[in-house]
């Protein structure tokens, strides 16, 4: 470098900050932030952040600044000058770092916030935000930032700002790695410079950083981590606060395992189900992360594969010493070289099974709390049943069902072998696309004249389901729309009151009028209740499953032809068959054979486009008025 570059480099210089920030720093500077406390939050994960990283720096490079100095974060006060002091010994940032990072780049949660600004001033809830480093101007009318890069060579540098339109960057004097961030408090914010307040403030919000962080002389927050602690010795307000800190969600977790094992596998672990799949007001997360931890070092923020996918809605931390440290920090990808390593798979495994053996647990101890879990979390259950042949068996227990037999409440597939009937061997369920087309469904008649149970299958992932559930300890599960439906049990044989003319007539009437939509026309064996049905032929008996996910898919979407199987004891039949003897009424009867078709499609779950059968049904309300009137 030559010395007229240095020379530049190191001048002061006055840098606009990005449009986006500035707009930031406006808002924050200016709002009636209720949640001003957070900002010591956002400021310490901030340093714990950058000591994470340094420390996974120090385990592949020898070639960092002060490889011996302690790892922590201190904070202290200057009651007279009313400044607020934050250092770490972590990472560090260059001065090019300075710029980019505090004042350039736009973070993740800045343009969230800004995008749902209204909302969260209205409700004051900015504090749930990662708003960063930013929320310092919520208290500070000055912010300078002074630190040294890990990297032997980088100088130390500064950065500075009143959060108007610009921050200033020079050169400083700073021996150690690390930064440090002091905060001259705006006048109504003096309450801040006062250590027994700040302690409070990190007991709630930064109780459970893996650093010690010092106040003065004094440790602020918990010495031990949660997780390595017995978990005898740690309350359940202990859990739910660590949770809170960890995910800021708002709502307390529904569940907590925690895992504490030396041998044969070091394994010290907590994982949350939470309350709701969605958290947070506006940010709302799907998904969990799980910090995966060896030696104390965090070497995943956010690992992938630590759990199987359908458990992506645990949160928590992992910490084994017997995880091997060249899993990359950025992330495991799924399949990469070191998830295959057996150790890995070893703590998967372990971890899978005693989450699902705690799910199973609270399903039998605590039915009610489980169907808060159920209909959050059912999708995911559903998904590793259709998708995970070796969990299937585990986690068929978890299984919840709506059926003919269980009224509101739900039933598991054991509560369903159960009620089975003298010499069932069979499981059957009805699809259609809510609870109450199934419970209607014609398909139901001859079970329910023989008092047999149907599980009651409406949600779209009951079609995936059925991919992984064919059986149940050796009961198959059979579709109650299969034409070669034998049923055990006894059923009165119903009256048949129209002739065999008549109804072949009838049958040549719904052939004519649904023309290729039907494969054929025929009396049903089965029907008790309803007029009609409509059964798969033959060669759709394996894709007819997925039909109804197909048709909320694809716009283009046609129903398959089906054999429509008519009830000859059924009054509406009966009628209709009359009225198709006498040629008057050609126009009605169509109409009638059209409807009875559309009603059975939108049972099944399965019609197009349901507001089509308004004009008709209006023309047969106008036909049955003007008989009557
Ligand atoms: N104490 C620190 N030590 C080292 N780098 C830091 C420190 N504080 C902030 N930084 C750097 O500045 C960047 C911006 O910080 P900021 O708090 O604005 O956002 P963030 O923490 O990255 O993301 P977000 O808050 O949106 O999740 C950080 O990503 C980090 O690179």
């Amino acid at each position: 470098m030559t010395a007229e570059t240095e020379a530049t480099t190191h001048a002061p210089t006055a840098v606009p900050f990005r449009a986006e920030v500035r707009q930031l720093l406006n808002i924050l500077a200016h709002s009636l932030y209720t949640d001003r406390e957070i900002f010591l939050r956002e400021l310490i994960s901030n340093a714990s952040d950058a000591l994470h990283r340094v420390q996974f720096e120090m385990l592949t490079n020898q070639q960092v600044r002060d490889p011996d100095a302690p790892l922590e974060i201190r904070i202290g006060v200057d009651k007279d000058a009313k400044t607020i002091t934050i250092s770490d010994t972590g990472i560090g940032m260059t001065r090019e770092e300075l710029i980019e990072n505090l004042g350039t780049i736009a973070h993740s949660g800045t343009r969230t916030l800004i995008e749902n600004l209204e909302a969260a001033q209205r409700s004051n809830i900015i504090g749930q935000f990662g708003v960063g480093f930013y929320s310092a101007f919520v208290v500070a009318d000055e912010v300078t930032v002074i630190s040294r890069s890990y990297r032997p060579d980088a100088e130390a540098a500064l950065w500075r700002s009143q959060g108007g339109e610009s921050f200033v960057v020079d050169a400083a004097e700073r021996e150690q790695r690390g930064t440090t961030i002091v905060l001259k408090l705006k006048e109504e914010a003096h309450e801040f410079a006062d250590e027994w307040r700040l302690r409070q403030i990190v007991r709630r919000h930064s109780n459970y950083v893996a650093f010690p962080i010092y106040i003065g002389d004094e440790r602020a927050n918990e010495s031990t981590a949660l997780w390595h602690q017995p978990p005898r010795n740690v309350e359940a307000s202990q859990y739910n606060e660590f949770y809170r800190q960890m995910t800021f969600d708002y709502e307390e977790p529904l569940l907590w395992v925690h895992f504490s094992s030396e041998a044969p596998l070091d394994l010290h672990a907590i994982l949350f189900v939470p309350a709701k799949r969605e958290r947070g007001f506006i940010e709302r997360r799907m998904e969990g992360k799980i910090r995966l931890y060896s030696r104390k070092v965090l070497i995943q923020e956010d690992a992938k594969d630590i759990l199987p996918p359908y458990f992506r809605f645990v949160e928590g931390v992992v910490d084994s010493e017997d995880l091997p440290l060249n899993v990359s920090r950025e992330g495991v990808q799924r399949d990469a070289g070191p998830n295959r390593d057996p150790i890995v798979q070893r703590i998967k495994k372990s971890l899978t099974n005693r989450l699902t053996k705690e799910l199973v647990d609270l399903a039998e101890k605590d039915p009610i709390k489980y169907v808060t879990f159920w209909n959050e979390f059912s999708p995911f259950i559903k998904e590793g049943i259709a998708t995970d042949p070796l969990a299937r068996d585990d986690l068929l227990p978890l299984l919840r069902f709506h059926t003919t037999k269980s009224g509101d409440q739900l039933a598991s597939l054991a509560d369903y072998k159960g009620r089975m009937i003298d010499g069932q061997n069979e499981i059957y369920y009805v699809i259609a696309a809510d609870l109450e087309s199934a419970r209607r469904s014609p398909h139901l008649d001859a079970l329910n004249d023989r008092g047999i149970e149907a599980l009651l299958l409406y949600d779209v992932m009951d079609s995936f389901l059925l991919n992984g559930l064919r059986e149940y300890q050796g009961l198959k599960l059979r579709n109650v729309d299969d034409p070669n439906l034998s049923l055990p049990g006894e059923a009165p044989t119903p009256e048949v009151s129209i002739s065999d003319e008549q109804f072949t007539r009838l049958v040549n009437v719904f052939k004519e009028t649904l023309g290729e939509r039907v494969t054929t026309v025929r009396a049903s064996n089965v029907l008790r209740h309803n007029p009609l049905r409509l059964v798969s032929p033959e060669d759709q008996q394996y894709n007819r499953e997925m039909a109804r996910v197909q048709r909320i898919l694809d716009r283009d979407f046609k129903v398959p032809p089906k054999i429509v199987e008519l009830n000859r004891s059924h009054p509406l039949i009966v009628d209709l068959a009359r009225l198709a003897e006498s040629d008057g009424d050609a126009a009605l009867v169509r109409n009638l054979v059209e409807q009875l078709y559309e009603n059975a499609l939108l049972l099944e779950g399965l019609h197009p486009n349901p507001a089509d059968m308004v004009g008709r049904i209006q023309a047969l309300m106008e036909a049955a008025a003007r008989r009557l009137g």
